[in-house]
This record gives structure tokens, sequence and C-alpha cells, in this order.
């Protein structure tokens, strides 16, 4: 609770109990803030917040009903208002904890997660992202990757208050775009890549960059700002901050450094070089973009001012990701990959990698589709690279959001022209062919949906047990066990 003359300058002590941008959660004796969205002007359910309880109305536009009782505040924009006003709310949760911040096109769910179980050892420490939002041994799901600013306030609130002293969080490019973070103060923001995502969305690739590059322009020159001097957006980021600059990469001169990169199956071995010093490790993270998702972690953990011991144990311990190239070993002599797999660029980097490991023994055998109603290039881009690494292919549902399973696969399928594939729309009979055609040495990708439990309709989602759910119960099924 605050009363409303600490929240804006005015001569009226009114008790708030609660701050809302969407008229459908107002409680009484709240402020309801009218945000202009893409879809729909938050300016029209100004009457329906008021019905609900709303006392105070924060807008900046013309509304279409005014009631005398009400408190009218005009602004200049309400979304800046609403990312000011939830932080005093919340007595500024960010500044009690210390927030890492990631960003980049891929590979933000790994570090923000390796970020947490490494700093976890040390003291309290929380997650926000894709997966869930975790702390103190609570799970809970997120409804974005990165959220809007009144729910991400109350929960860093929640975090604080119960003890929370780091929170590992990643930061979209709608979630920066959108100003989800705008009242955030991030101590550490790292930087995993740059590709051109979300054009839908932001535009133009140059957008895109600009939405990545606030995060760095938000920090404060004691901050520290975590770069992938491999990258091509590095420099442009490197002079778009002023927080202290730690870089790390594999073929760039970096503060932190991986030399010698061997990979494996399961496992990676490298020289790790950090502080003047060279230590050979193995760490059980799979492919060369882990390798830098690892070294992100590792300047994290000297901007925190772990000792090198500490560095080294988080790089030796890696815990998998649910869904992230998440290893099944088959006792039968097969392996399994689930991945999260979003771009054409994540597809070509896995199909690389196991085709390397697999030292031409074994097939490589994938499970893969296209969601519906978007990103249309990606269908001919997949039958494209299937034909150069792949030996089989099942062509299955992705979120096809209400389109034609049928025609998204056979998209795909028109431009394999080399291999066997097949259609089979239902995701969880096509694992389960996966698992039933395979031979000793194969690798089975099954690429797409990671950890996700559901599949996007064209209205809603249904429920999925999810891919290594799947993938294990078949082997336990078909093999009796694994
Ligand atoms: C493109 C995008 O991100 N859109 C977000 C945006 O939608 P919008 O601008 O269309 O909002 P709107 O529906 O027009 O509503 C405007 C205002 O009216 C209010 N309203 C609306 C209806 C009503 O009855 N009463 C009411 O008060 C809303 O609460 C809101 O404050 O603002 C909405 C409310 O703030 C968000 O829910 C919505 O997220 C959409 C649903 C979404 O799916 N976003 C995804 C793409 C996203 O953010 N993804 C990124 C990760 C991307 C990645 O890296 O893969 C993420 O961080 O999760």
């Amino acid at each position: 609770m605050k009363r409303l003359n600490e929240l804006y300058d005015i001569d009226n002590d009114m008790k708030i109990y609660s701050i809302h941008s969407d008229s459908r959660y107002v409680k009484p004796y709240s402020i309801f803030f009218c945000i202009e969205g893409l879809s729909v002007d938050g300016h029209r359910y100004v009457e329906d917040a008021i019905f609900q309880g709303a006392k105070v109305i924060v807008y900046s536009k013309e509304l279409p009903y005014y009631h005398e009782k009400i408190i009218y505040i005009l602004v200049d924009n309400t979304l800046e208002e609403l990312n000011r006003v939830s932080n005093i709310f919340y007595d500024y949760p960010s500044n009690k904890m210390k927030i890492i911040g990631v960003t980049g096109s891929s590979g933000k769910t790994v570090v923000a997660s390796m970020i947490k179980d490494a700093m976890s050892r040390y003291c309290n420490t929380g997650y926000i992202g894709t997966i869930s939002l975790e702390y103190n041994g609570r799970k809970e799901e997120c409804p974005y990757t990165t959220p809007e600013t009144l729910y991400l306030q109350r929960k860093l609130f929640e975090m604080n208050r119960s003890g929370v002293k780091v929170v590992a969080m990643e930061a979209s490019s709608h979630g920066l775009a959108l100003r989800r973070v705008d009242s955030v103060n991030f101590s550490i923001a790292v930087m995993t890549n740059i590709g051109a995502e979300h054009l839908d969305f932001h535009g133009t690739r140059e957008q895109y960059v600009l939405a990545k590059q606030k995060l760095f322009e938000m920090i404060k020159h004691t901050d520290w700002a975590v770069l992938n001097s491999d990258d091509d957006a590095f420099l442009r980021i490197k002079q778009n901050t002023q927080g202290k600059i730690l870089t790390y990469g594999i073929e760039t001169n970096s503060d932190v450094m991986a030399r010698n990169v061997r990979l494996y199956l399961d496992h990676s071995e490298f020289d790790l070089m950090f502080k003047g010093n060279t230590f050979h490790v193995s760490s059980p993270v799979l492919a060369k973009f882990n390798i830098y998702n690892v070294l992100a972690l590792v300047c994290v953990l000297i901007a925190m001012g772990c000792d090198d011991s500490m560095v080294l144990d988080a790089v030796k311990n890696v815990e998998a990701v649910e869904g992230r190239m998440e290893l099944i070993q088959a006792k039968q002599g097969f392996s399994v990959i689930v991945d999260y797999c979003q771009h054409i660029s994540n597809y070509e980097e896995i199909f690389e990698f196991v085709d390397r490991v697999r030292q031409n023994r074994g097939r490589l055998i994938a499970v893969l589709g296209a969601p519906g109603k978007r990103n249309y290039k990606l269908r001919k881009e997949l039958g494209e690279i299937a034909n150069k690494y792949l030996d089989h292919v099942i062509l299955t549902q992705l979120d096809d959001r209400g389109e034609n399973v049928y025609d998204i696969c056979e998209a795909i399928q028109n431009e394999i022209t080399d291999i066997n594939s097949v259609i089979i729309a239902s995701r969880q009979i096509a694992i389960e062919q996966a698992i039933e055609l395979a031979c000793k040495d194969d690798i089975i990708l099954i690429l797409g949906k990671g950890h996700e439990k559901f599949i996007s309709l064209e209205v809603g989602q249904a429920d999925y047990p999810g891919d290594s759910t799947i993938v294990k119960e078949a082997i336990e099924r078909i093999y009796g066990g694994n």
C-alpha cells in the first residue's frame, strides 16, 4: 500500500492498494494506467476500470468517460509513468538486489540459467525468463521471457522480500522495446549475440539492434557490460555503453577466452584463459555456441567478484537446462538431443555439431517442423540444410496456429531432394517413430520445442507432454528402459 501523495505530487493522501494497466484485473482503491497498445488503446477501458474500483486514472489523451469522484492525472507518456510509479509502489526492488540482464538473439535462457545455478551456490539467486520464474525453491510459469513492468516489479519485490540477493533475468528485444525493463536497475548487462530476428515486430535489423543496445545504454559507469567480442555487433554495443567492459570470445583477443576447443557428443574441453592464467577445463556443455555461453558466465562471475576456483567450479559443473541441447543417451547405443532451436542459424549450428562429433558412425535423424502463420522462409531454409547434413527427416507439427500441418511440412519437404523424409503430423507419434528407427550410434535430433509443454493452435494452446518426456517414455516402452 502507498499513499497517493507518495506517488504523485498532489495534495491527497488516499490509500492506494494496487496499480494496474489492464482493466480486467483492476481492484478497488487502485490506479489505472491507460496504455496505448499495438492492438488496442487502454484509454478505451477507463469506464471498466472505474467500475472495477479504480480511484485514479493516469492518461495521456482525451478520455471517453469522466466521473466526478475520480482523480485524473494527465501525463505525456503513460508507459513511462507506469515504470516510474510501479518502481516506487514496490519500493525500488531492483536497487536492493544485483540484477543481471542477459540479452541476445540466442543463448539468453542458457546463460541466465547458468548464472542462476552458479550463483545459487553462494547466495540466494532468482531467475526470470523463458523457462520460468524461480526463487527460493519456487518455480512459477512466466508469462513472457521478459514480463511486463508491473508484473516484473511485483515479482522483484516478492523476490527481495523473501531474501533473494541476485536475479539473473532475460531481457528480450520485445521487452526492451516495449519498455518492460525501463525501471529495472541492472548491475550487469550481458550480450550473447545479435542476429536479425523478430523483424515482423521491429521492422528493421537496425531497430532490433537498437532494442538490444538499450540494455547497455541503461547501465551506469559503475556497472558491467559483458560483451561477445566475436559478434558483429560488438563494437557498436561497446561504443554505446558507459559500463565497465568485460569481453569474451574464441576468435578475437578478449578478457575471457577459450582456445583449443574440442567438442564431443557429451561434453566439451578447452583452454580457459582469464586474468593472465590458462586452465584446461572439461565442461558438460555441447557445441561451440555453448562454449560462448560458458565464457559469458565466466565474465559474470568475475564481475560478481568470484575467485578463480569458484569460476572453474562453475564451468566444470554447468547444469543442463531443460530442452536446451538436452542429451539423452540410450543404453542401446543411440543418443537423442532435444533443443529449442528457433532460428535457422540455431539449426545449422546443431547440424554442424552433430555432424562433426558423430565421426561418420551412425545416422543423423531429425524430427522437426516449422511454425504456422509466421517466418515462412524458414520452411525452405530448413529443407535446404536438411539435405546438407541429415540422413533422415521426420517432418511434424510445431505450433501450427491453425495452419494445416501437412501444408507446412510439404513446404519443407519440397526442398528435400537428397535424403529420406516422411510427414507424421502428430509430434508425439513422430518422436516415437524416430526412437523406434534408432540404431546403435545414431543421433536423433528433436528440434523446435525444447522445454515447452504446449502446442499453439489457432486459438489458445493444447497441452503437450514435452519432447524429452516423450523421448524417455518411448525408450522405456520400446526398449524396456534406458
Ligand atoms: C508484440 C507484443 O509484445 N505485444 C504486447 C503488447 O500488446 P499490445 O500493444 O497489442 O497491447 P494491447 O492488447 O493493445 O493492450 C493495450 C493496453 O490495453 C489494456 N487492456 C486491453 C484489453 C482490455 O480489455 N483492457 C485493457 O486494459 C492492456 O492491458 C494494455 O495495457 O502489450 C501487451 C500488454 O502489455 C502484451 O501482452 C503483448 O504481448 C504479446 C501478447 C506477446 O505475445 N508478446 C510476445 C511476442 C513477447 O513479448 N515475446 C517476448 C520474447 C520474444 C522472443 O525473444 O522470442 C517476451 O519477452 O516474451
